[in-house]
């Protein structure tokens, strides 16, 4: 089995304590027959960003949803913080998908009825966790929407209401925020603001991040790129560029 570990950043020692998020020989098999992945180990430490590419159908979608608790593998384990998930009854994953990890998808998911703040606050309301104020204050300074928490999504642009989904998904001190496509809907602009925040989420709070994404140059803002084709790990990369990505993904795809 090889164990693929993310670099940590400098400064930064958490001897002692488990990764973030381990993943041991996970296989998903769909209908009892087709393997969207296949025996995937996968280390991924606090603290570290790492991103997620592959060609189309490649299974990254799988793997972000068997990671994130919301699928339960065919085989293998997760462990998210040391907390074996991939055994847990529906119910008990939904209890720790609120309480241990975030969630930023490429179109916001902010329910457009609730404020900002209360679309913020709402994982902690569902977790029934009290709000740590002086958290939440410092994250809506940091994320640049606490001029915005009165109004609804509807009244936010693009990139704003991402930077709001950004602090919902850090508002209960996710274990590990897993981010699909963040900056999909984005201009190259905005997309660009938004990569820089959650690497700076990463490096300045420790936040943990997983980002599944088809774009090299978002992915070179990660620590690490992990390349997965046909439902395994194809390349384990660490800080690549935009380009070598970008190459590998074209090959990868006549293949
Ligand atoms: N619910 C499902 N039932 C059956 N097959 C599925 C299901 N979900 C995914 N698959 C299959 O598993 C494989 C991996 O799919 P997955 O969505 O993980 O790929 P992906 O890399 O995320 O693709 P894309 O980049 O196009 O979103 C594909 O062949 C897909 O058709």
């Amino acid at each position: 089995m090889s164990t693929l570990t993310a670099p940590r950043p400098d400064l930064r020692s958490d001897t002692g304590r488990p990764p973030a998020l381990l993943l041991t020989e996970v296989t998903k098999t769909y209908d009892g027959a087709h393997t969207a992945l296949d025996r995937v180990s996968l280390e991924v430490q606090r603290g570290s960003f790492l991103a997620i590419m592959g060609p189309s159908g490649s299974g990254k979608s799988t793997l972000l949803h068997c990671a994130a608790g919301l699928d339960a593998p065919t085989s293998g384990e997760v462990r998210i913080g040391g907390t074996e998930i991939s055994r847990l009854s529906e119910t008990q994953r939904t209890r720790l998908r609120r309480s241990r990890i975030g969630f930023v998808f490429q179109s916001y998911n902010l329910l457009p009825s609730l404020t900002v703040e209360e679309n913020i606050t709402l994982p902690l309301r569902l977790a029934g966790t009290p709000a740590d104020r002086k958290w939440l204050q410092g994250l809506v300074d940091r994320v640049g929407i606490a001029d915005l928490l009165h109004r609804r999504p509807a009244e936010l642009s693009g990139g704003q209401q991402q930077r709001a989904a950004i602090a919902r998904s850090l508002a209960a001190r996710p274990e590990v925020v897993f981010a699909d496509e963040p900056t999909g809907a984005l201009d190259l602009d905005t997309a660009a603001e938004v990569l820089d925040l959650l690497r700076e989420l990463v490096d300045e709070f420790g936040q943990t991040v997983v980002m599944v994404t088809h774009d090299p140059y978002a992915a070179a803002r990660a620590h690490a790129t992990v390349v997965v084709a046909d439902g395994r790990i194809d390349a384990y990369l660490r800080q690549p560029a935009a380009a070598e990505l970008a190459q590998r993904l074209t090959t990868l795809g006549r293949r």
